[in-house]
């Protein structure tokens, strides 16, 4: 599903920082893989490669046999909105939404009726536990709550893969091991491919694959 193939990025800052150096990496679909790596080795910036949220220099990425290359911004919101949903460490709710709301969103993007999203997104909540909390603002929800309006805001337009950037950074330990096991009966029950980015041994521990970076490329 992912491929790819000597990739490479540098940040042209103050001073060249060549961060990718050369990366080469193949998950197949339905995969569930963790991204390990000392802070600053490059995690983010590849899952915001795999994610078409940012370019590369070189290289080849192809998802689904579509070489990801100078997309124009339209046709990689079209991609991100139909193949890939995004979970954050600091949740990205609009806090001026409630639950339902914030899962309603990417349907919105999508062009679909206000009756239909709303009813799609009151099943994801539902499925994940929350149907009570629907009316309910962002600050008025736990941490692993939010993680998991997230999660359905993630979920509800069927992506086939989902990109997470330590999505357990800013939950307690207890909070985190059922938000890595909702994943995981995701990844089991749906086949969803995850990425997930992580400092954390105990995460990483959860998935199936580590793949460790060290220095822009993969060990
Ligand atoms: N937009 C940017 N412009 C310039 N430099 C950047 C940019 N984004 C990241 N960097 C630098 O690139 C390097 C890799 O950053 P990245 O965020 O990918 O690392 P990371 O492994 O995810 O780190 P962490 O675990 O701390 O989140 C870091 O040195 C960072 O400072």
């Amino acid at each position: 599903m992912i491929h790819l193939e000597n990739v490479n990025k540098t940040y042209f800052g103050a001073q060249p920082l060549h961060v990718l150096k050369g990366i080469n990496l193949d998950i197949e679909a339905g995969e569930f893989v963790s991204i390990m790596g000392a802070s600053g080795s490059g995690k983010s910036t590849l899952l915001n490669i795999l994610g078409i949220l940012d370019n590369y220099d070189s290289g080849l990425y192809t998802l689904n046999g579509v070489r990801i290359w100078n997309l124009s911004e339209s046709k990689a919101a079209e991609y991100r909105n139909h193949m890939i949903g995004f979970i954050f460490q600091s949740f990205n709710l609009i806090s001026f939404k409630n639950a339902v709301e914030n899962v309603e969103l990417p349907l919105f993007y999508q062009g679909v009726s206000r009756k239909k999203r709303h009813t799609l997104a009151m099943e994801y909540l539902e499925r994940l536990g929350l149907k009570d909390w629907a009316d309910h603002y962002p600050n008025e929800l736990s941490g692993g709550q939010k993680q998991r309006v997230a999660i359905a805001r993630a979920l509800i337009t069927k992506p086939q893969m989902i990109l997470a950037d330590e999505p357990t950074g800013a939950l307690d330990s207890k909070t985190s091991v059922e938000v890595m096991q909702l994943l995981k009966d995701l990844n089991a029950q749906e086949h969803i491919t995850q990425v997930i980015v992580t400092h954390d041994p105990g995460v990483a521990e959860q998935t199936n694959r580590i793949i460790r970076i060290k220095d822009g490329i993969i060990e």
